[in-house]
């Protein structure tokens, strides 16, 4: 349905048709940018005759963005008043959140195409567009006619443009510019940037007077005295020492949405639990601004001394726990929970010592990786040797005592032991020769298996000392560092949305950090933006996982998840899409524990 028929729409409608049949689009014809979104497009099956997008009515018509968007639209709402242009202001996700249009042919042909507030016009719905392309690229873009990858939209033309947040760089929308194709479709892309740059100013001045508030309401209250006071507003924490030597950034991100949960009642009390263990009871009051709500001011008692007990003063702590206390940075590896800083602490000792070590701890604790950075500490050219105890066992004709003196070659080099448990009682006396024989060449030995009791007799008297490693899930905390440890291997410039950090948090872990660094490799492969959604994160996380399932129930299970995710947490959606009843998609979610945020 070409309503602009110039020659290049033509040939680029040509191109299209090939593409969507079998072809790569011709380069030379279709803008690179275009390509890309169309070949997105296809991937995610997206249709091209019918505009089919999730819808949400109920939405924050005063959020931030909203409201600095207002007087932009308002203006421009004038300037177009009687032309055949629309503007659009969509959030991060590609929810439409206020229309203004000149005309009314046009209004009614963006109702039909769903281009309307509550609709979602993400490329991921609808193919090609500029607001799509605007978000998924995060870069002002036109899209013309033909080159929409639905045809309903082919006889429009629009541009659109990323509205940033101007101190962080966050994208929080786009602007667009939509209008009947015509000749004066190129000038589209300088109007829609300038808006996009004038929103990002509006929402400047309310960041900024935002701030000021803050900043005045925390300097009233941690004026007097040295009680714990935080105030959180969307792009700023202020803290005072009593405050911030106690919470984590997690911590913080606790608290906000705690904060928001009481939203405007005066001066509320929650006691909230800590990611470090411990909990806080917290008085909450809303700061606001002459541009609307602020943020938050936190008064804190934490758990110690809300209980009336005292806080032991740093210098009654026992050294032990003063140790633990403090990290113990080991090379590549991350954490600075007290357990693993006493394990990483005893593993430095041991292996500049070379005192034999047996770490027990969880399958993917990080037992070997631990050893190979107290031992990389020493100053040791070569990683440790390791010979795997069950490995031996499963080879026919394995012979563990050969392997082990084969692997020992002297001083300076470090042996590890994996599985000691697995360690047969017809091997043990000839292992325990050939770890006692490596010893006294200067190899520093190491053991590692899962349970501490699990070592056969004759291999105890071989260890000297022995840590446990703590579980990933008695260290959430180190959580965020971990995930940020694990993703510079995979790239440098990987990282996670903001809501993928909680849903971790919720997980068990049963495979701990080995399963963390497994789920974060398929998502960071399987990601379609620049850093992980919850939607690239292996459905088996979505879920609370307490019984194990069959093949069957695990992929049925996947596909709801899937479903889910791409409805944004729409559980009508989501049904229709599977052609399922929605009371049965509950009684699904609720029978595998599925906990998406935004559909619990
Ligand atoms: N603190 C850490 N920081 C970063 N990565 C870690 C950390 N601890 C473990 N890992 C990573 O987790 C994975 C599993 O670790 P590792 O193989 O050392 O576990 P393990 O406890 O020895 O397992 P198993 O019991 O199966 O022998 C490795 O990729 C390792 O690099």
């Amino acid at each position: 349905m070409l309503s602009d028929s110039t020659e290049r729409d033509r040939t680029i409608a040509r191109a299209r048709l090939q593409f969507l049949t079998h072809a790569e689009p011709p380069a030379q014809i279709v803008p690179e940018g275009i390509r890309n979104s169309w070949q997105r497009s296809k991937y995610l099956g997206v249709g091209t005759d019918e505009v089919v997008v999730p819808y949400q009515p109920d939405f924050d018509r005063e959020s931030r963005l909203v409201r600095a968007a207002a007087p932009v639209l308002d203006r421009l709402e004038q300037a177009l008043a009687g032309s055949d242009a629309s503007v659009i202001v969509t959030d991060r996700k590609g929810w439409v959140r206020d229309r203004r249009v000149g005309e009314k042919r046009l209004s009614t042909h963006l109702d039909r195409v769903h281009l309307a507030p509550g609709f979602n016009y993400a490329e991921q719905f609808v193919g090609t567009n500029g607001i799509g392309v605007a978000l998924e690229e995060r870069r002002p873009n036109v899209v013309l006619g033909t080159e929409h990858f639905n045809e309903r939209l082919q006889n429009v033309s629009c541009a659109a443009a990323p509205i940033r947040n101007s101190v962080t760089g966050r994208v929080e929308g786009a602007m667009n510019l939509t209008c009947w194709n015509g000749p004066a479709r190129t000038l589209m892309a300088a109007l829609v940037q300038e808006a996009a740059g004038d929103i990002e100013r509006v929402m400047y001045e309310f960041s900024s007077s935002h701030q000021r508030a803050l900043l005045e309401a925390f300097q009233q209250v941690s004026h007097y005295g040295d009680r714990p006071v935080l105030c959180l507003g969307q792009d700023l924490v202020l803290a005072n020492s009593a405050a911030s030597a106690r919470l984590t950034g997690d911590d913080h991100r606790l608290l906000h949405e705690a904060a928001a949960e009481l939203g405007h009642a005066p001066r509320s009390r929650k006691e909230v639990q800590l990611t470090g263990g411990g909990t806080v009871l917290m008085r909450c009051r809303q700061v606001n601004s002459s541009a609307g709500a602020a943020g938050y001011l936190l008064e804190l008692a934490f758990s110690d001394l809300a209980s009336g007990g005292h806080r032991p003063r740093s210098g009654s702590r026992t050294r032990t726990e003063q140790e633990a206390s403090r990290p113990w940075p080991l090379p590549g590896l991350a954490g600075t929970d007290p357990a693993w800083n006493t394990v990483s602490r005893t593993a430095s000792r041991c292996a500049r010592d070379r005192t034999p070590l047996l770490l027990h701890g969880e399958a993917g604790t990080g037992k070997s990786a631990l050893v190979g950075a107290a031992h990389a500490l020493t100053g040791a050219a070569s990683a440790p040797a390791v010979v795997d105890a069950t490995a031996a066992r499963s080879t026919a004709g394995g012979d563990l005592p050969t392997a082990l003196r084969e692997a020992a070659a002297g001083a300076g080099r470090a042996l590890v032991l994996r599985n000691v448990d697995a360690v047969t009682p017809e091997q043990g006396a000839a292992v325990a020769e050939a770890l006692e024989a490596a010893a006294a060449q200067g190899t520093w030995i190491v053991g590692t298996l899962h349970q501490a009791h699990g070592v056969p007799e004759p291999l105890r008297r071989c260890f000297v000392e022995a840590a446990a490693v703590p579980a990933l899930r008695h260290r959430l905390a180190d959580l965020p560092a971990l995930v940020d440890c694990l993703l510079r291997r995979v790239g440098a410039d990987i990282e996670c949305a903001p809501e993928v950090l909680p849903l971790l948090r919720r997980h068990g872990w049963p495979g701990n950090i080995r399963q963390l660094d497994a789920a974060l490799r398929e998502a960071a492969a399987g990601r379609r933006t620049y850093r992980i959604e919850l939607r690239d994160l292996p459905p088996s996380l979505h879920s609370a996982g307490g019984r194990s399932l069959s093949a069957w129930e695990a992929s049925e299970r996947d596909t709801l998840v899937q479903a889910l995710l791409a409805a944004e947490g729409n559980k009508l959606l989501a049904a229709q899409r599977l052609g399922i009843s929605r009371t049965t998609i509950y009684r699904k979610m609720r029978s595998y524990g599925i906990t998406l945020p935004g559909s619990g």
